[in-house]
């Protein structure tokens, strides 16, 4: 990209929980052209999700939430049933992460986890890279209610639900939250729950 960006300069214009840049650059177009562009980026590190499966029950785990910045977009949709998922601690790798938080927020102790697609979630706007797992999980595997952190004022909801059942609120619009489509699409193309 050096032939095509110059002068990069990071701004920050706001630090609190995350850090949003305004990024000043000079980019030249194909026609030879250089002009000084301004993008804003948000950046509050990379985050895992996962979907857990069960073969025999033909279930998943998802969890119910409530997510401010959907319900600042729309108030209905601010209860989110997604995926486990979470933000990466500095320096964690994301299957240790994707590990740690199966079993903060929805109780399941998980051995590895099979690291399945890479996305960013909104290029144009947030920095954010999410690495997306599937494992199997079974009731041995409980070893907690789940729900997140207290101290990080989480309260998550646990939800086992049939395969069948999650692909149908899919389609209807009530999950949508892209990693959890994502992963849903995923284990029905490749046949992870038989039918
Ligand atoms: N005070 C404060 N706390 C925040 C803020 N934003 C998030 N938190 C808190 O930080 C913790 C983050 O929990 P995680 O489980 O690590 O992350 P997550 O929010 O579930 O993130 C996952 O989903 C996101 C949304 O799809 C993804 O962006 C992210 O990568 C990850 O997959 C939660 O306790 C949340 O309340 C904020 O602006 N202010
Ligand atoms: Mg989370």
């Amino acid at each position: 990209m050096e032939d095509k960006l110059r002068n990069i300069q990071k701004n920050i214009l706001a630090n609190e929980w995350a850090t949003l840049y305004r990024v000043d650059y000079d980019y030249k177009f194909e026609n030879g052209d250089w002009r000084t562009l301004s993008r804003e980026s948000y950046d509050r590190g990379n985050g895992t999700g996962i979907l857990l499966y069960n073969k025999s029950k033909k279930t998943v785990i998802l969890t119910k939430q409530f997510r401010m910045p959907a319900y600042v977009n729309t108030p209905a949709d601010g209860m989110s049933i997604e995926v486990c998922a979470g933000a990466l601690d500095k320096d964690e790798a994301p299957e240790v992460c994707i590990i740690r938080e199966a079993e903060e927020e929805v109780g399941y102790k998980i051995e590895s986890a099979k690291k399945v697609l890479e996305c960013y979630t909104s290029p144009g706007a947030v920095t954010e890279k999410m690495f997306l797992f599937i494992a199997e999980y079974d009731d041995s595997m409980k070893i907690n209610d789940g729900g997140g952190l207290e101290i990080e004022n989480e309260e998550i909801e646990v939800l086992e639900l049939p395969f069948d059942k999650a692909m149908e609120m899919m389609h209807n619009f009530e999950i949508i939250d892209a990693k959890t489509i994502m992963l849903l699409q995923y284990a029905e193309i490749n046949k992870l729950i038989p039918a």
